[in-house]
């Protein structure tokens, strides 16, 4: 056998001392230095050696391994089935070769094969031990022989259920799953950590794994975790179920969550189109995945294929392009937004990012450009994730040139020159020259004509841009006294789309007030507020006279907002664009009764049997008239059975997903509470796994 010559054998040394180390900042600290392209580049790179050198391999080898040994600060757990790695397929051909070296070894025809795939879940594994239906233990995967015992802080989940639902559980149950965080709860609690000066993560990956490993399992409490199973490591007594499939939707009758994607397909062409299909739907699901998971459907064929060191044979993720990418900083410009907050912006040397060429990055503050500590020149890791703006997350600082340069927050604004202000106990600076300020003016209008606020059609960032450039539009209300003329002569434009803008702005003259309530860009009033201000006010005059006190009695509007808004219609110049807007035409129905509580927002009910004291369609009628959606079937997300006599099926399936079920005299009671606006009678419906999807 050949022997590797010197240079290979510091080759394979370095490799596994920069492997150990990544693996220690990434599982113990959770503060990885690499990004994970890097990881996996020299881990595909270590493997290559080893394989060409099989002499080499040593037991303790990062490539033999899986994660990293459990930290003291917890209990050590054996995990009486390994919780191992996955081998990655990084392109469609390994996916076809998988395939083929399944079927090999089972000696059949891989592509007549059933695969089960899920996302992969980009979070913090664990697993769970269930005894007679409660929750005994909660483990991490640790180095995948033992595991971290943080039993108390899994307990805090809403989505673990700590008494499995249903009758006919087994008497042991142990689940496997991912804990992760939703792009929108890990934007909030690094928001939050950026204000108080507390610890920002880099990635929701690490924050899950962190605050799954807090010694304090009340601060695990509060952050946004949710638990995903996705493995059965041991049922007893068996169930019956023949695929791994199968299991999952019994795991989603005992109270666990399972991935809405999985999806049995066959051989390499149905795996290869799911993974093109999820990795087109990737940003657009609110949490990160790094690929797919693709299991061997039958459990018996699973047993058969078994395992290697790290990995399961009937198992592969593909993996998608990664999130974190290394870049360099060329340079910081400073934007004004619609309330003039100013925001540096990274102007980066372009570089592809799950796909996608990002040459921007935000750097949200001063404070976050201190605490990054990054200067111009620097190499930077940015991350893109779904639909949030690419971040910075870190600096390489021992890649710093000699002639990197500080960042200099500017004092005067880069558009209209007014001075920029920084409130104590604010982190945002902001331009004071308000809607003399010519940036401000754009975003608001830009704002203004929005898809969610007017919806003015053909009413576009750059002609906006250029509207307020030439003076021909200063506030919203110059945006109704355009006439076609003029405009026909911009660039690009012509009489007939001249025409169609004219059309347009007098068609979104008709509009709501919870639209014109949005569009008028109150700091801090979303879509949402702006609607639950218009249900509960009825009227524009009604909301404009509002004291502070009725302000916070709206829903969702807390001090701060109900501040911001009083402050906003106290302004005489707020009040003179609003009466100016009017006076052109704007007008929509107004109602001066506040419409009736809508408790059952967001829940689905399900109506079996017949009803003695009221027809089936009204019991829908009234049930929608709360916000509730009525269905047709029953699922583990049904919020509520109705069921008079007669029923059958549905009821069963209620019964045995644990789904409360009313009866028709228990109905009409809730029904009367909830229509009288008592909300807390709807809680005493909710099991406490019922979560809403995010
Ligand atoms: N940046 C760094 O310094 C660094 C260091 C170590 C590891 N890493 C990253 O971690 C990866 C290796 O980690 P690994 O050993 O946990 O392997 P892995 O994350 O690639 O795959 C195994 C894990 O996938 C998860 N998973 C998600 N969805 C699943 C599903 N539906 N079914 C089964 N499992 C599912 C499980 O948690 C399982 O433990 C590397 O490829 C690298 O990207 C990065
Ligand atoms: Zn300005």
């Amino acid at each position: 056998m050949t022997q590797p010559d010197q240079k290979t054998l510091d080759e394979i040394t370095r490799l596994r001392d920069e492997l150990d180390d990544a693996n220690y900042r990434y599982y113990v600290l959770d503060e990885p230095r690499l990004t994970d392209a890097d990881y996996d580049r020299r881990l595909r790179r270590l493997q290559e050696l080893e394989a060409e050198y099989p002499d080499q391999v040593t037991a303790d080898s990062p490539t033999q391994r899986v994660g990293a040994a459990p930290d003291a600060g917890f209990p050590e757990i054996q995990h009486a089935v390994p919780m191992l790695s996955l081998d990655n397929a990084f392109n469609e051909d390994e996916l076809i070769a998988f395939v083929k070296r399944v079927g090999d070894r089972l000696e059949v025809d891989g592509e007549q094969l059933a695969f089960c795939c899920e996302p992969k879940l980009d979070g913090a594994a664990v697993s769970l031990v269930y005894e007679n239906g409660n929750l005994m233990v909660g483990v991490t995967r640790g180095d995948g022989r033992t595991g971290e015992g943080i039993t108390s802080n899994l307990r805090t989940l809403r989505s673990i259920p700590l008494k499995l639902r249903g009758k006919g559980y087994p008497e042991l149950l142990e689940v496997r799953g991912e804990v992760i965080m939703s792009h929108a709860g890990f934007e909030a609690l690094n928001e939050q950590a950026r204000e108080a000066g507390g610890k920002v993560f880099a990635n929701p990956r690490n924050a899950a794994a962190g605050s799954l490993r807090q010694l304090d399992p009340h601060i695990t409490a509060t952050r946004p975790l949710e638990f995903n199973a996705y493995q059965v490591a041991r049922i007893e007594p068996d169930q019956g179920d023949a695929t791994h499939s199968a299991l999952m939707s019994h795991l989603g009758e005992f109270g666990f969550r399972t991935s809405g994607e999985l999806t049995v397909v066959k051989g390499s062409q149905g795996l290869v189109d799911y993974c093109r299909r999820l990795g087109e739907k990737r940003d657009s699901l609110g949490y990160d995945i790094d690929g797919v998971v693709i299991k061997v459907d039958d459990l018996r064929l699973q047993r058969e294929l078994g395992f290697v060191a790290r990995a399961p044979r009937w198992a592969i993720a593909f993996k998608f392009p990664a999130q974190e990418q290394t870049t360099r900083l060329n340079d910081v410009e400073f934007q004004v937004g619609r309330t003039g907050a100013i925001t540096p912006v990274a102007r980066l040397e372009p570089v592809s990012v799950a796909g996608v060429t990002v040459s921007n990055a935000t750097l949200h503050n001063a404070d976050e450009i201190a605490r990054l500590g990054v200067m111009i020149g620097d190499s930077v890791v940015i991350r893109r994730a779904g639909d949030v703006i690419p971040q910075v997350v870190r600096v390489l600082e021992e890649e710093r040139p000699a002639d990197a340069r500080a960042i200099v927050f500017p004092e005067r604004c880069p558009v209209c020159d007014s001075e920029i202000e920084r409130l104590e106990g604010e982190a945002v600076a902001r331009c004071s020259g308000g809607l003399y300020c010519a940036a401000q003016r754009k975003e608001a209008l830009k704002h203004f004509a929005s898809r969610r606020a007017l919806d003015i059609d053909g009413l576009g960032v750059k002609l906006i841009e250029q509207l307020v450039d030439k003076a021909w539009v200063a506030t919203p209300a110059d945006l109704f006294r355009l006439s076609a003329e003029p405009l026909a002569d911009l660039p690009r434009m012509g009489r007939k789309s001249a025409d169609n803008l004219v059309a347009a702005l007098d068609k979104a003259k008709k509009t709501t007030l919870s639209r014109f309530i949005y569009a008028l860009g109150i700091r801090e009033v979303g879509e949402a507020t702006a609607t639950n201000l218009a249900r509960h006010f009825g009227t524009l005059e009604g909301l404009m006279a509002a004291e502070l006190e009725a302000l916070e009695a709206v829903d969702d509007v807390g001090p701060i907002v109900a501040a911001h808004v009083h402050t906003f219609f106290q302004q005489p110049h707020n009040r003179e664009t609003i009466q100016a807007l009017i006076d052109v035409g704007l007008h929509w129905e107004e109602s001066a009764v506040e419409a009736g509580p809508t408790p059952l927002e967001g829940q689905t009910w399900v109506l079996t049997g017949t009803m003695e004291t009221m027809t089936r369609d009204e019991g829908k009628a009234r049930l929608q008239a709360l916000g509730a959606k009525v269905a047709g079937s029953v699922s583990k997300k049904t919020a509520g059975v109705v069921a008079g006599p007669g029923a059958g099926s549905k009821l069963a399936k209620a019964e045995q997903l644990g789904v409360p079920v009313f009866d028709e005299a228990q109905f009409l009671d809730q029904l009367g509470r909830w229509e009288a606006g008592d909300a807390s009678a709807l809680n005493d419906t909710r099991g406490p796994n019922e979560q809403e999807d995010e």
